[in-house]
């Protein structure tokens, strides 16, 4: 049996191969011109960083394989104003809908709603995925890899770039940590969760953090739950967390957000 990486990179080369002939580049290009410049996602995670903590990339997740359904009450824009005001820097929205119920329409709500960057949390296997992003407004997009070789993972990197975006190279292990280190993006993901099995462990990022030059950004990825996590992660000399489960079953989004980065 496939592990779920490899079913979401099977489901989603099908999907990409029907997306494309349903809209041509035409198309996607002139509303990209629409949607106007992207916003400086890796800038503003640095300039979010305050002393002892780390600035935020809050989750818009509905769902996952790992946990099922997290949040019954779903209103991307509303949520996404929620974690503005709650102080985060930028938010990250799922579109992938098989495994995450996630929506494109989710993306261009929460992102309409606020004036936070924004990545387009979605598994990228075609280089295409990545002019669909921009037009959707992304700000920043994701390279997993876990998911695509070197030359795929600079295609995805290039491209962003040549759109004004940022990427997000995530690694899990020593390995992908080397590979993402000779990629062209200045900005690091360390995901907690093996994507894999599930497991989660803030162990991984203090272990791989050292490993990280000063000239790049690094965020701490997954099972970030209390303000005490965010001062373990501090110490790894991380600039950002990204944080989805824990924010998303609070009653009350924009203080659970205050208390985590403890601006209440
Ligand atoms: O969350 C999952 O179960 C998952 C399964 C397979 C691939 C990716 C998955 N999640 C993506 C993420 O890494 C998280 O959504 C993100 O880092 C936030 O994590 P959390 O705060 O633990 O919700």
């Amino acid at each position: 049996m496939a592990d779920i990486l490899e079913q979401i990179a099977t489901y989603k080369r099908e999907d990409v191969a029907q997306r494309r002939t349903a809209i041509s580049m035409g198309d996607l290009e002139s509303q990209i011109e629409a949607v106007g410049p992207a916003r400086g996602f890796m800038r503003a995670l640095i300039e979010g960083k305050r002393p002892q903590s780390l600035s935020l990339i809050a989750e818009v997740k509905k769902a996952s394989p790992s946990k099922g359904l997290i949040r019954e009450d779903f209103d991307p824009a509303f949520l996404a104003q929620c974690y503005q005001a709650g102080g985060a820097s930028c938010l990250s929205i799922l579109t992938d809908n098989p495994s995450f119920q996630g929506h494109e329409s989710h993306f261009q709500a929460a992102r309409s709603a606020v004036t936070l960057p924004c990545i387009r949390k979605e598994f990228l296997v075609d280089a295409w995925q990545v002019t669909e992003s921009r037009a959707l407004g992304a700000d920043a997009i994701l390279v997993i890899m876990a998911m695509v070789d070197d030359v795929l993972a600079e295609d995805l990197i290039d491209a962003a770039h040549h759109y004004g975006m940022d990427a997000l190279v995530e690694v899990h292990d020593a390995d992908e940590m080397e590979r993402a280190l000779k990629l062209r993006s200045k900005l690091i993901g360390i995901n907690n969760r093996n994507l894999r099995d599930f497991s989660v462990d803030l162990k991984t990022t203090e272990v791989l953090a050292e490993r990280v030059p000063s000239d790049h950004v690094l965020v701490a990825e997954s099972g970030i739950f209390t303000p005490f996590d965010v001062q373990r992660l501090a110490f790894t000399g991380a600039t950002a967390m990204l944080v989805g489960e824990s924010l998303m079953r609070q009653v009350d989004v924009t203080e659970a957000t205050k208390n985590l980065l403890a601006l209440a």
